[in-house]
């Protein structure tokens, strides 16, 4: 899918909600344990349950490795019944790759090619040539790390390098980079105020903001901060959505905290 197709779909919904399939067998109701494949199941009823609210998933990938065969069977059926019966949404592959350039190309043909996804996060630590490989793919985003959303943040992100943020240096220097139009950035919602400084670098791109939520992040001030006339912003839920409930109605329970989100972001698009 591309940018513009993205956004469509975002002015067409009035949302720009991303939901986070981080998908844990100690967190679903467990009833479904007893399902031949729970973590489908789950994500099948989430997905059917919030689809009209949001324009995007993101499974996170360590969620399904942690489950070894089975968690990337249950990923790959997530991701080819998001194609089958919800083709307008967009997918997100939280994996944070980056290797040397062969290696990364083979996470881009896995993430991109075998398994479909529109987009992957992507660590910038291995600079250009870890990264490049994965915007050679066409109609593919590549969501590179900038300003995540834990405390951690601040032991690398923004140091200074010749007097400037790290995390500026990065999103500078990628802009730099091949391809870099398939370039979007993850900033996290917990750090909203420093979205000012980030669009004066860049003001088109795609931000994806995880952290609303159970990590205190504002819907409110994202949007004050990091908005832009197309919108440009993914805002991540994972938890406070998927895990609203255990009881047999989650996924009902679910779909009304995002319809919650949605109807604040629709607010949010009025302004524009
Ligand atoms: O800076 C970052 C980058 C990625 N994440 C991921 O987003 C979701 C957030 O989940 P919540 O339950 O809504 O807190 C999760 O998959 C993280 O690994 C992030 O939080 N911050």
């Amino acid at each position: 899918m591309t940018a513009q197709e993205l956004t469509e779909q975002i002015f067409k919904k009035k949302s720009f909600l991303c939901v986070g399939l981080d998908t844990d067998l100690d967190r679903i109701p467990t009833y479904l344990l007893s399902e031949k494949d729970p973590v489908f199941s789950f994500n099948k009823a989430i997905i059917d349950a919030t689809h009209e609210y949001c324009v995007a998933y993101k499974p996170n990938i360590a969620f399904y490795e942690a489950l070894g065969v089975d968690g990337w069977k249950s990923l790959k059926k997530t991701i080819d019944y998001l194609h089958s019966d919800y083709p307008e949404i967009y997918t997100i592959a939280d994996a944070k790759r980056g290797d040397i350039g062969n290696t990364s190309r083979m996470y881009a043909k896995a993430f991109f090619d075998d398994l479909g996804f529109d987009s992957v996060t992507v660590a910038p630590y291995m600079g250009k040539d870890s990264v490049e490989p994965f915007l050679e793919f066409n109609n593919k985003h590549t969501i590179l790390l900038a300003l995540t959303s834990n405390e951690g943040a601040f032991d690398f992100q923004t140091l200074k390098t010749n007097d400037e943020d790290l995390y500026k240096k990065v999103i500078k220097t990628s802009k730099e980079w091949n391809n870099s139009e398939n370039l979007m950035y993850v900033v996290g919602a917990t750090k909203a105020e420093y979205l000012a400084d980030i669009r004066k670098i860049i003001p088109e791109s795609f931000l994806l903001v995880p952290g609303v939520g159970a990590q205190g992040g504002s819907l409110e001030e994202v949007c004050k901060y990091g908005i832009t006339k197309n919108v440009g912003l993914l805002v991540n839920s994972s938890r406070k959505i998927i895990y609203a409930s255990d009881s047999s109605n989650f996924a009902e329970i679910a779909a009304a905290k995002a319809e919650a989100m949605q109807v604040q972001m629709a607010e949010e698009l009025e302004k524009l």
